[in-house]
């Protein structure tokens, strides 16, 4: 039976799910209707929110629920307000209807990533205001725009704000993690490092019928053919036993290794404005894109001297399509270093959940927060659920999305006692 508050959260999360924020700033002014409804809503539990904007159009939302004691280092709720692009005509269900189907699954963009939390946090605090309860430290909880397009416009610009100055230090900051297909769930203690790489080559011009030496084309798919035999040498060790003291126990997952994969390709001398391609000229350009995510295990100096090798052809040149990071940042989790990080681990273990302390195979907002020394959990109550984020049909059963209200609130009733 659906209790009028379960009811209520399902009705918030519809709505939220129906606002269209496809990253970037969303269709008509998707992101500032988003922030007015959050501020709205954050006002139904009593939080007044704040909300910002550093860069025009992609208002960052920030409210706090005191605490007991405000000088304690502070906790913060992250979640990312916007969501990737559909392709409507794979869509089984209009993806911004949020439909309820006769299984239970909630059906829109955002179900998994992340609408879901951002109204959890929320109503987790409203239960837990009902009951009475202070939490011990301040409690901020931040929505920002843009985590799917890198974040520089969103936790990147929150970062350096004068609010985020304000509510210094953190203990703590819970931010996205995925979907555990078992009964188990996952957190996620650090990610794989993004590094997009564009390789370019440059060769001579000729004639398509001739044996012309060092094309650009043949240089950069030299490259490729090498970034595809690492891939597979990774691909092979996923699976493997990782060698630690877990032997057998504890396989490599896609966050102990590292993925290369070529994205782009580019090269041809066009004709006709682009419609086709002068294919007896040999093209003097030819260029590749890459996504790459490096795992922690990974050194990424060696790394990027493995890049330098691989190119270090004549005419063959690589440069970041993004400023990366050039460590890796991950969050202890021991009780002497990050005591809070540890009881959040503990506090799950003790309400019977079973936890996979991970990688983020992906980025997310957290590798900002981590950069910056700020002990980071990635984690989104979603068990027994397959991982559909940025998929066609994205979906979460109704049952989970309420379950993951009590996950949260019980906690951080222990937690943030
Ligand atoms: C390099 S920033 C990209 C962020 C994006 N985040 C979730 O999918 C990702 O592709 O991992
Ligand atoms: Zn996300
Ligand atoms: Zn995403």
């Amino acid at each position: 039976m659906t209790s009028t508050f379960e009811a209520n959260a399902i009705r918030h999360f519809q709505e939220l799910l129906r606002i269209p924020t496809i990253s970037g700033s969303g269709p008509k002014g998707a992101y500032d209707k988003c922030a007015s409804w959050l501020v709205d809503y954050l006002a139904g539990v009593g939080l007044t929110a704040h909300v910002f904007s550093p860069v025009a159009g992609k208002p960052i939302v920030l409210a706090t629920w005191a605490g007991k004691d405000p000088t304690l280092p502070g906790v913060l709720l992250n979640s990312h307000y916007d969501v990737v692009p559909v392709m409507a005509e794979s869509w089984k269900y209009d993806p911004f209807g949020a439909e309820i189907l006769d299984n239970g699954m909630i059906v829109a963009r955002g179900t998994q990533d992340m609408k879901s939390v951002c109204i959890q946090y929320v109503e987790a605090v409203r239960l837990l205001k009902e009951s009475g309860f202070v939490p011990a430290r301040n409690i901020h909880i931040c929505f920002v725009p843009d985590e799917e397009i890198g974040g520089v416009d969103g936790m990147g610009e929150f970062l350096k704000s004068a609010e985020y100055k304000a509510i210094q230090p953190l203990a703590i900051a819970l931010d996205e993690g995925l979907a555990n297909p078992t009964n188990k769930f996952t957190v996620f203690y650090g990610e794989r490092t993004p590094w997009w790489i564009y390789v370019k080559a440059t060769g001579p011009t000729g004639h398509g019928s001739r044996f012309i030496e060092n094309t650009a084309t043949s240089k950069l798919i030299a490259i490729c053919n090498k970034a595809l035999a690492f891939r597979a040498e990774q691909e092979k060790a996923l699976g493997a036993s990782c060698g630690c003291k877990h032997g057998d126990m504890k396989k490599k997952k896609l966050g102990d290794v590292t993925t290369i994969n070529l994205t782009m390709l580019k090269s041809g001398v066009s004709m006709d404005g682009g419609a086709s391609y002068a294919l007896n000229v040999i093209p003097t350009e030819a260029t590749a894109g890459f996504d790459i995510r490096i795992s922690p295990n990974t050194d990424l100096t060696e790394f990027q001297n493995m890049l330098n090798e691989w190119c270090e052809a004549d005419g063959v040149s690589w440069s970041y399509m993004v400023k990366p990071l050039h460590e890796h940042h991950v969050t202890a989790v021991d009780e002497a270093t990050n005591p809070l990080c540890h009881k959040f681990l503990e506090t799950c273990k003790e309400l019977g959940m079973e936890i996979d302390l991970d990688v983020f195979p992906a980025a997310t907002d957290s590798r900002f927060l981590r950069q910056l020394g700020v002990p980071a959990l990635g984690f989104s109550p979603m068990n027994n659920t397959e991982v559909l984020l940025h998929e066609h049909n994205e979906m979460l059963h109704k049952d989970t999305f309420v379950k993951g209200i009590y996950v949260y609130r019980d906690i951080f009733t222990r937690l943030l006692a």
